[in-house]
This record gives structure tokens, sequence and C-alpha cells, in this order.
């Protein structure tokens, strides 16, 4: 039987772990690329440059052009503008996520969302995919000065939540909620359909997937009354 984990708190990863946010993220994208004259990007490429937050994508779909500190700048909020315009207008929660968030919610687990999206649209999409009640705290992309890899969000979720990081568990879909755990030093599981930056699930180091979201209740050890 997989490993269960005795914890006081969860934390979600949002793109990709909670909600599949690809195809909003794309209309953004090419919105922006089709702005400034660039070639559109396909589906399956955004999918890969998603995972480090918005300016990390907008230099990934502008790979190929010499831009100045100035135009990228400029690039990132064509994008944000586009994005706010298309955010939650495809994107959906994943199967099972609402109802096993609510089980969750059920046995009085704290739970936080720690996304590397920023602020001005995690919070929109949670409401429009009704997941918003669920959680207690909110870390997006720009509320630090770090985003996941690095432990900082969570350490900073779990401070909020006023649990211990050894008590909490991860789950999330990438290499950055995956590394971001180990260095915080919680366990971490990892959903099987996310964006994983073109590395292969199962080849990225954690303590299991989860190929449906349910199955993350049979990984809870059930809490002493
Ligand atoms: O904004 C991103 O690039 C990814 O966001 P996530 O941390 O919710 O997966
Ligand atoms: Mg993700």
């Amino acid at each position: 039987m997989s490993q269960r984990f005795e914890v006081d708190a969860l934390l979600f990863d949002l793109d990709g772990t909670l909600v599949d946010s690809i195809g909003d993220l794309a209309l953004a994208a090419n919105a922006m690329l089709d702005e400034l004259g660039r070639p559109a990007r396909s589906l399956d490429q955004i999918r890969r440059f998603v995972g480090k937050g918005i300016p990390k994508l907008v230099e990934r779909c502008l790979a190929d052009a010499t831009l100045s500190d100035a135009d990228f700048a400029a690039a990132v909020a064509v994008f944000k503008r586009h994005y706010a315009d298309t955010n939650g207008r495809v994107s959906k929660a994943y199967p099972g996520v609402p109802e096993t968030l609510a089980a969750l919610r059920a046995q009085g687990l704290p739970m936080a969302c720690v996304t590397n999206k920023a602020t001005a649209f995690t919070e929109p999409l949670l409401q429009m995919t009704g997941l918003a009640p669920y959680f207690d705290v909110v870390v997006s992309g720009d509320t630090l000065e770090v985003k996941k890899p690095h432990p900082g969000m969570l350490l900073h979720a779990c401070q909020r939540l006023g649990v211990d990081i050894t008590r909490t568990l991860m789950v999330g879909d990438s290499a950055n909620d995956a590394e971001s755990a180990r260095a915080a030093g919680c366990p971490v599981l990892l959903m099987t359909w996310g964006y994983t930056e073109g590395v292969p699930v199962d080849t990225i180091e954690c303590d299991g997937l989860l190929s449906s979201a349910n199955a993350l209740l049979q990984r809870i050890a059930p809490r002493a009354p």
C-alpha cells in the first residue's frame, strides 16, 4: 500500500494541479505575440513554457527575439493585459478536484494555494473555478521576492496557516513544486496531468504520483480524534 502522510495542513499548486488553465494562458500568449508581430506558439509549446511564472512564460515565448529590458517589460505588460481578459474563459478545475478539496475541508484540514501565478490572476481564477472557499491562505508568485522552486513560498504559507512545514503535504505538478517541497522539508505528491516544463513527470523526484484527485484522500492518514 502507498505511504500515508500524517498531516496538519495541505499546500496546493494551482496551474496544472487544481486547474487546467493552459487554454487561457495560450490565448493570452498568442494575443501578445500577435500584437508584437511575432509568430504564434502551439499549445504544446506554451504548455512547456508554464511553471515559473508570467515573466518566464513571456521570456520563453519570445526566446527567438532580441529584446531590450524595456521591450521585455512592455511585452510582460501586454501579456498581462490580454490575460486579464482571457483568465477564466476556458480554465476549469480538473475532474474530482472540488469534491476532493471538500472532503479534506470536512476533515478539518487547513489548506493553502501556493502558485507562481501573479496575485491579480490567482484570486479571480480561484473565484471563477469555485475553489476560493477551500483556501485559508493564498501565496502567489508576486507575494514574495522569491518563487518556487525556492522554498520561501511554502514556508510563508505554513507560517500564515500556523502549522509546522514538516506536518504538511505539498501537492503539485512540476519539478518547481517537488524541489520547493524538498528544500522546505515537507513531502510532495505530483498529479500526472499537469505542466512539467517538458520533463516526464515520472522522472521528477517526489513521494508519489496521483493520477486522480480523489487518490489524494487515500494518501492522508486518518487524524487522531
Ligand atoms: O504561473 C506559472 O507559471 C505556474 O503556476 P503554478 O505555480 O500554479 O503551477
Ligand atoms: Mg503547476
